[in-house]
């Protein structure tokens, strides 16, 4: 690749954010962001600097990460690429006003949800995805006609200047700006009035954010990370292909990745077997080891790489694929590691990284039961079982998203809702959520003038036969008693004859055509 030369980290002094703040503010204030054709340009343009800015972006993850340009192009450019242009296709059904469902005497006044924007946004990004983190959720953001300022981490510097100049430079510095910078500059932010704020990154800072959220009563979204598992039970089917595939949730980004398996929850009988193909999977990945291979990502830093070593040092497990770290190269093996107790380091902390753990289970209920000690409102969760087991697994243990018999294939699709649950985080975005994330869904309701005499049963004097006469014409009247049961009265079997007991009128429609037909071709018969 051609040297591209990327400005050297500058933090944004805090004296200027006020200033940021107030700008971004000031810009959602003149309404002009509430255009659609205006949220189309910043759109498109948008996804011109992506591509034109694809050379600095790809040694900009090169440099913060040593992520190779299959994965640059694949999960950052091409990804934030593919969100503009998905919200452009569909912009103007997102921001259509929406009809709500109404009593049918209430049908004349044109009840709706009108979408309107949030007002102005911060947005705060963490650094394993430090392009696609921040500028997806900004895709929502321009989307809904907010105004928003970025921050991106400080652990990516080159990605966070490259952003920067980016962002700019080519889309309105009127309504966007981008803020560089670590804890004092994300303080001075959360010092200004935001109307949203967007929050990914770990539990213990979306905690800080979220308290100071709370004195300005400000909506926060957060998008946090988990200790996620994945459980493989003996019907699992094909064992290599769950090797295979768990593997590759573990080498994507180095395993920087929220959304990946901390741990693997297996049957005591497929351990041997399981070891042996993750083997043969990492082999078949990195033919020649995995320090050597010019796709493996690297970690992002000392601290995270000593955290990660840590993990490894302190467990009293065995590893049983990988184990080597390299400290001058913040290198670490893509490593396995067998244990028995959920007390264990590599079961305790989040990983974060290429590493997980493997812990033998007796049975599914054991398998159940673990997640639950363990963490029990993960990110994400994984099932390799038959069809049975893995809706058993759906039904009985919650995560912000799920993948069967895959690792992380609900979260690696940039048009379907992504986000967490219970303290992985709240709120989503991704497709239509990203909009709706940054949209405020107003209420609206329209009375007309002439229907006066009609709905003046609210008005005082009250008079009760008018509400008796109200409530008659238009209160649904209850099919069950108070044991919460079924009551088949008249209307249900007129019902049930009409509808042939049909759920759907096309479906009775069609018995009672086959009906006629049959009694038509009887009758045919008996005449001859
Ligand atoms: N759910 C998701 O989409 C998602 C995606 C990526 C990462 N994560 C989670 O994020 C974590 C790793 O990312 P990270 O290390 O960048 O997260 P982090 O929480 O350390 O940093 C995120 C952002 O917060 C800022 N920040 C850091 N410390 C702060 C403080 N004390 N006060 C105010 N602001 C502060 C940083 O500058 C950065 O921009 C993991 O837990 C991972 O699971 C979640
Ligand atoms: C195109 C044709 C076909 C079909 C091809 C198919 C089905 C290709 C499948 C491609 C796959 C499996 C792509 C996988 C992509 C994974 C990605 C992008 C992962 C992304 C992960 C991300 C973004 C992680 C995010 C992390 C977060 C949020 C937290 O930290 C045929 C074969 C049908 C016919 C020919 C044409």
């Amino acid at each position: 690749m051609a040297s591209v030369a990327i400005p050297a980290f500058e933090a944004t002094g805090v004296e200027a954010i006020p200033g940021i703040a107030r700008t971004a503010r000031g810009t959602f204030q003149t309404h002009k962001t509430k255009n659609l054709e205006w949220r189309r340009t910043q759109l498109r343009k948008l996804y011109w600097a992506m591509e034109d800015y694809r050379p600095q972006l790809l040694a900009a993850l090169k440099k913060d990460l040593n992520k190779s340009a299959f994965e640059s192009a694949f999960t950052e450019i091409d990804w934030v690429k593919n969100d503009c242009m998905f919200v452009l296709d569909n912009l103007d059904r997102f921001a259509k006003d929406e009809k709500l469902p109404v009593p049918w005497s209430f049908a004349m006044m044109k009840f709706r949800t009108r979408k309107e924007p949030m007002g102005t946004a911060l947005i705060i990004g963490p650094y394993n995805f430090p392009v696609q983190l921040l500028l997806a959720p900004f895709v929502g953001a321009i989307a809904a006609g907010c105004t928003a300022v970025l921050k991106p981490s400080e652990l990516t510097p080159a990605c966070a200047m490259v952003v920067k100049e980016m962002v700019e430079t080519r889309l309105d510095t009127s309504a966007f700006a981008v803020v560089n910078g670590a804890i004092p500059e994300v303080n001075a932010l959360m010092e200004q009035k935001w109307d949203i704020v967007f929050f990914t990154g770990s539990a213990q800072v979306g905690t800080i954010i979220t308290k100071k959220a709370a004195e300005t009563l400000t909506p926060v979204v957060l998008e946090l990370g988990g200790k996620n598992p994945a459980i493989v039970t003996k019907n699992v089917g094909d064992l290599a292909q769950a090797a295979k595939r768990l593997l590759w949730g573990k080498t994507l980004n180095a395993g920087q990745v929220c959304l990946s398996h901390n741990y693997v929850l297996i049957d005591k009988a497929l351990v041997p077997a399981f070891i042996q193909e993750l083997k043969n999977a990492y082999k078949q990945a990195f033919p020649n080891g995995a320090k050597a291979s010019p796709d493996l990502g690297r970690i992002v830093n000392e601290r995270h790489f000593l955290r990660l070593k840590a993990m490894l040092d302190n467990t009293n497990g065995k590893i049983v694929m990988g184990g080597e770290v390299d400290q001058s190269e913040l290198f670490i093996e893509p490593t396995a590691v067998l244990v028995d107790s959920v007390h264990d380091s590599m079961m305790a902390e989040e990983s974060f990284g290429p590493i997980f753990s493997i812990y033998p289970v007796n049975t599914l209920d054991e398998a159940i039961n673990t997640t639950k000690l363990v963490h029990s409102t993960p990110l994400s969760l994984f099932a390799f079982g038959s069809k049975a087991e893995n809706q058993r697994v759906l039904n009985e243990v919650t995560s912000g998203g799920a993948t069967l018999n895959d690792s992380y294939f609900h979260g690696s699709v940039n048009t379907v809702p992504f986000g967490g649950v219970g303290d992985s985080g709240t709120g989503a975005y991704r497709g239509q959520a990203s909009f709706d994330a940054f949209t405020h869904h107003r209420t609206v309701s329209e009375t007309p003038r002439w229907a006066e005499k009609l709905i003046a049963v609210r008005y005082m004097p009250f008079d009760m036969a008018k509400l008796r006469q109200f409530k008659w014409l238009s209160e649904k009247k209850p099919n069950f008693d108070r044991n919460g049961k079924v009551v088949k009265g008249v209307g249900y079997w007129v019902s049930m004859v009409l509808g042939l007991g049909g759920k759907s009128a096309k479906g009775a429609f069609l018995r009672w055509v086959v009906v006629a037909a049959a009694y038509w071709l009887h009758m045919l018969r008996a005449g001859n």
